[in-house]
């Protein structure tokens, strides 16, 4: 990297308080970390925990405000209840995976009720089960990595049932951490693929593409996920090269971002400049529909458009919404420019 911001902002990418790791912090993780190991105490803590339910992957929530959806935190035996009701013994409750612990040190559970029938369930619990596409940006700030994490971990495990080496069924722990064949004894961890998302600038003007089957008028930051034996700065220096033909000079890192579409990614958020003599695009379009240059006046006019449009509203230019790391990158941005400015 060629800067080092302050060790905060580095460590916690300016998404925490410190205040969320003073007394309190390190009993939860070691708490959660006894539970991933101990399969009784993840059993008796899912007893005292709270569950969220998903149904074929799409979460439970409720309306909290206009345009605000909220998941719903159950309790054992309210689950095991909407559960009698909707005709299933209750024995899925064990398959409920460990997903955190509240500040309440309430341990956080998910469960995917994707074999019963969605109205017997909504018929004996307020709420609805929306697409996260959807749900990902009506849902509050820290709510949303939650569920996306929780969705991510469901994903995984029902894609993740037999051994790659033998073709065997795969037992998970109580947790739902991993995932072990007792032929092999290969232990599976859920995954990542790390992605380097870099908001280009020459100075004056950032840069920002998309692809066809971007939503339309949608432009982000460019991204690609990171070749094996890659390093952060390789990546970015490749991704750059191959999507819009520049060499970046520089780079910074900003922040990182677990991001669950289409499949868990681990965003590495970055900036980069070039050199404004050789900032000419020479486009892949097979990789990107367009890329362009953008002005802080057009990035300031861009952000005024609510993310994601209304139906009905064609904005010839948005940028991704507060939840996306690019949006991020932009506003960041977007403060360098306005400092320099004001110097
Ligand atoms: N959170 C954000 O702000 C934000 C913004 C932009 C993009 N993204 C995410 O970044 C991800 C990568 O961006 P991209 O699509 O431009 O990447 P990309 O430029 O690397 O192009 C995608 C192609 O890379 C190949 N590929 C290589 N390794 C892969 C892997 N591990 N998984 C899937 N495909 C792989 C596939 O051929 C795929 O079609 C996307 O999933 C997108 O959702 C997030
Ligand atoms: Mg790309």
């Amino acid at each position: 990297m060629s800067a080092l911001r302050p060790l905060r902002t580095l460590l916690f990418g300016g998404h925490y308080s410190l205040t969320r790791f003073c007394s309190g912090f390190v009993s939860r993780i070691r708490y959660i970390n006894k539970l991933k190991e101990n399969d009784a105490a993840c059993l008796s803590a899912l007893q005292n925990g709270h569950i969220f339910l998903f149904h074929r992957l799409m979460p439970l929530l409720q309306c909290s405000a206009p345009e605000t959806f909220r998941p719903i935190a159950l309790s054992y035996s309210e689950v095991q209840s909407v559960l009698h009701k909707s005709g299933s013994d209750g024995s899925l409750l064990k398959e409920s995976i460990l997903i955190g612990c509240s500040e309440q040190n309430h341990a956080q559970f998910c469960l995917d009720v994707g074999e019963l029938d969605p109205a017997a369930i909504l018929r004996n619990c307020k709420g609805t089960f929306m697409d996260l596409r959807k749900a990902f940006f009506l849902l509050e700030g820290a709510e949303a990595p939650l569920v996306a994490k929780a969705q991510a971990l469901l994903r995984w495990h029902q894609i993740n049932r037999f051994c790659g080496a033998t073709g065997q069924l795969t037992q998970r722990n109580q947790a739902g951490s991993q995932r072990a064949c007792s032929s092999s004894s290969i232990v599976y961890y859920p995954k990542m693929s790390p992605v380097v998302i870099v908001l280009v600038s020459d100075g004056k003007r950032c840069l920002l593409g998309r692809q066809s089957s971007f939503p339309r008028g949608l432009y982000s930051a460019l991204a690609g996920f990171c070749d094996i034996g890659e390093t952060l700065e390789e990546a970015l220096r490749r991704e750059v090269a191959e999507e819009v033909g520049l060499e970046v000079q520089s780079i910074i890192y900003s922040s990182s971002q677990h991001w669950p579409f289409p499949n868990s990614s681990f965003m590495l958020a970055c900036h980069a400049t070039v050199s404004p003599a050789h900032s000419q695009l020479n486009v892949d379009h097979l990789e990107l529909e367009d890329a362009r240059w953008f002005t802080e006046e057009e990035i300031t006019c861009a952000l005024q458009v609510k993310a994601p449009p209304w139906r009905d509203h064609r904005p010839a230019v948005w940028l991704p919404p507060k939840h996306a790391v690019a949006h991020r990158l932009i506003m960041e941005w977007k403060e360098q420019q306005h400092s320099k400015d004001t110097e």
